[in-house]
């Protein structure tokens, strides 16, 4: 416990992984190319997957204009034959990845009951069952050298729930048993040199909730995240060796009270806050653009 107080209140010392490879998946969207570019500056090599060929070419553009050398592949990780290929093909091509970035994620964003089933079950194989595959695919050689990081992208609603996103929040609390599973085992098997990292940042800016949103008069106090604070704030917690990070810090809060509180206590600490109907507007937003045509499945 001291020990995490002192780290909370002293500067952390930041690890080098200049000439490490990098990979991470959802390289085309926000995130993952903020996260392109802050491992890019820190010297990495990267190899960027993502199911949108022309968005991951662009963050590669981005990363190149930084003089790094980077390689991009086309995944549709919700296929777990195709992430197998891919990775037998990095392997042969390019080499050992020593940090892995499960950044991908998707969420169907209607109600569970007007739902397609196939919808559903794209969120838990993206957002869950791809981390299996992934890493089964590089921990062994992480293993073999005693050396590497796994970083997961979850949520914060992978430690608290709300209304009408039971496909990510199920597939959200899933990647966050899978990281601390995986942590936990790592620590027995003595395999110091591979560190772990679970990210769970609240509502961030990049479109992909929009229209989530939380009581007006709170909406100042607890504002959306930007997304380079967020990918910043992850890097120095990937960099520190840091177990989790909570975006923002605030975040540990109603994570806390879940665990604390009567269910009644926060069901009422929902309703006041807003925290209980805060995916209608988003639902209705993607009720509007799937009306016009906009849908897309990878
Ligand atoms: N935005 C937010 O409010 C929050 C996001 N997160 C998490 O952060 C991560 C990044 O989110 P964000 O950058 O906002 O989202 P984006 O939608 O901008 O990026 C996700 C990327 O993953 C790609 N992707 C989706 N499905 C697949 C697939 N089957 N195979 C390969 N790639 C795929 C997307 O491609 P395409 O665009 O073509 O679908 C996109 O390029 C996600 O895991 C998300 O759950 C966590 C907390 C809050
Ligand atoms: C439920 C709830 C809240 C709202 C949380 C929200 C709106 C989270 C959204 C997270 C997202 C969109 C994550 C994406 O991965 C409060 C008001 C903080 C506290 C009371 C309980």
């Amino acid at each position: 416990i001291l020990s995490a107080i002192l780290q909370t209140f002293l500067r952390p010392r930041l690890k080098c992984i200049d000439g490490e490879l990098c990979l991470i998946t959802g390289a085309g969207g926000a995130l993952g190319r903020l996260f392109a570019l802050e491992f890019a500056k820190e010297g990495a090599h990267l190899v960027l997957w993502d199911c949108n060929a022309a968005a991951n070419e662009q963050t590669a553009r981005l990363v190149r204009e930084l003089g790094v050398r980077v390689h991009t592949y086309t995944v549709d990780l919700s296929k777990r034959r195709n992430i197998y290929e891919t990775a037998n093909r990095v392997r042969a091509e390019v080499g050992h990845v020593s940090i892995m970035v499960n950044n991908a994620g998707v969420v169907a964003g209607r109600r569970l009951l007007d739902c397609p089933d196939e919808l559903l079950e794209r969120t838990l194989l993206v957002n869950c069952h791809a981390l299996f595959w992934m890493t089964k695919a590089f921990l062994p050689r992480m293993k073999e050298q005693n050396h590497g990081h796994i970083v997961t992208v979850a949520s914060a609603l992978g430690l608290f729930s709300t209304a009408c996103v039971e496909d990510y929040c199920a597939s959200k609390f899933g990647a966050v048993g899978f990281h601390e599973s995986l942590t936990h085992e790592l620590i027995a098997e003595d395999l110091n040199g591979i560190k772990t990292t679970l990210v769970c940042p609240y509502i961030v800016d990049t479109g992909m909730f929009a229209g989530c949103e939380i009581r007006k008069e709170l909406r100042s106090i607890i504002p959306p995240l930007e997304p380079l604070y967020t990918v910043q704030q992850s890097m120095k917690a990937i960099l520190a060796e840091q177990q989790m990070i909570c975006i923002p810090r605030l975040m540990y809060i109603p994570f806390l009270a879940r665990a604390l509180l009567p269910w009644e206590a926060n069901v009422a600490t929902y309703r006041f806050m807003g925290g209980d109907k805060c995916m209608l507007p988003f639902i209705k937003n993607i009720e509007m653009k799937t009306s016009n045509g906009h849908t897309k499945l990878c």
